[in-house]
């Protein structure tokens, strides 16, 4: 089964699969732990960050507005490597617009952000070349088919075509695609966008993933898929981040948080650390985002029944 051939970045029986295009500075490929030992299934998940290893982002001062909107106010932010991280924040808390900053497809008005140790906008190729996105409103080459799409992310990347053809295959067998794979982008479904869109930002093989909602639109079998890909990813070393409005979610799938409100960082670190006290992470959340218990008390309107 392709799942098994699929090897992640400490290799194999293969071992670690070349890399192309821009090399990494550390000389490693797939950005698995220049030192320390690897992350992965037995590993203490909520340990400190691996000594010696590179912090995935780090971010600094970060300012974005939009007019009079201040959409992100001054975020400080190191994300360490190797971790599965949720970054979650009620509806306009400015996380897309710190995914876009983060991944150089927004230009900050102050602050600095290097990806992997490298500038994200005095380094683009070095930064970009270390990192997979999959951002909000997905856009794709509509009239191209799943496995032209890979086709053409990959050359795009600099991988020689043999390997392209070697992991899209992989991919779309492992996201369970296979069988639309020379239908057009425009015709796959919510849930086959985002997979197709996972399997683009996967293929390079980056040392940091970042996701925008991925499971939004998915059904569960799906997710339970992508799930078990970006599990597989990150126990191999890479490091994912992701948005999310989930909390159960984040809770299950993630060792490592940043709660965003109003533009700024209001808690990050461990999941436990995060959760404190609180029976759960969404009882966290609310409390520290400030929410009320605003459950519609003022709608005297609504619910059938005449008072
Ligand atoms: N291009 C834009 N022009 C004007 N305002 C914007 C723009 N992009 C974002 N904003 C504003 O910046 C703030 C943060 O938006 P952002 O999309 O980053 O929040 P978010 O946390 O991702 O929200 P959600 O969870 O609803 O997706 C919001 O008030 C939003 O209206």
């Amino acid at each position: 089964m392709a799942q098994q051939e699929w090897k992640g970045r400490e290799g194999g029986e293969r071992g670690p699969l070349p890399v192309y295009g821009v090399p990494y500075a550390d000389g490693q490929p797939f950005g698995g732990p220049p030192s320390g030992g690897p992350v992965g299934e037995g590993a203490d998940r909520e340990s400190e960050p691996e000594p010696g290893r590179e912090p995935a982002v780090q971010v600094r001062g970060l300012w974005k507005r939009f007019g009079s909107q201040v959409a992100v106010a001054g975020v400080h932010l190191e994300l360490p490597a190797g971790r599965f991280i949720g970054l979650v924040g009620p509806n306009g808390a400015g996380k897309t617009t710190t995914l876009s900053m983060v991944t150089g497809l927004l230009r900050p008005d102050d602050g600095t952000v290097r990806v992997v140790g490298h500038d994200v906008w005095a380094d683009p190729v070095g930064a970009k070349s270390r990192i997979g996105i999959l951002p909000e409103g997905l856009r794709l080459f509509e009239r191209l088919s799943g496995r032209e799409l890979l086709a053409y992310t990959g050359r795009l990347r600099g991988l020689p075509g043999a390997e392209v053809d070697r992991r899209a295959d992989q991919l779309l067998e492992v996201l369970d695609l296979s069988a639309n794979r020379h239908k057009l982008v425009v015709d796959y479904s919510t849930g086959m966008r985002k997979k197709i869109g996972l399997a683009a930002a996967l293929l390079h093989n980056p040392e940091v993933l970042f996701l925008d909602e991925p499971f939004e639109g998915v059904d569960p079998v799906s997710a339970q898929v992508i799930r078990g890909v970006l599990e597989r990813y990150t126990h191999s070393g890479g490091t994912v981040v992701f948005s999310s409005h989930v909390m159960e979610l984040v809770e299950s799938l993630c060792d490592w948080v940043a709660v965003m409100a109003a533009g700024r960082i209001v808690a990050h670190g461990p999941i436990a650390e995060v959760r404190g006290a609180a029976p759960t992470l969404q009882d966290a959340f609310l409390s520290l985002v400030g929410a009320g218990r605003r459950g519609g008390e003022d709608l005297d309107w609504l619910g059938g029944s005449a008072r």
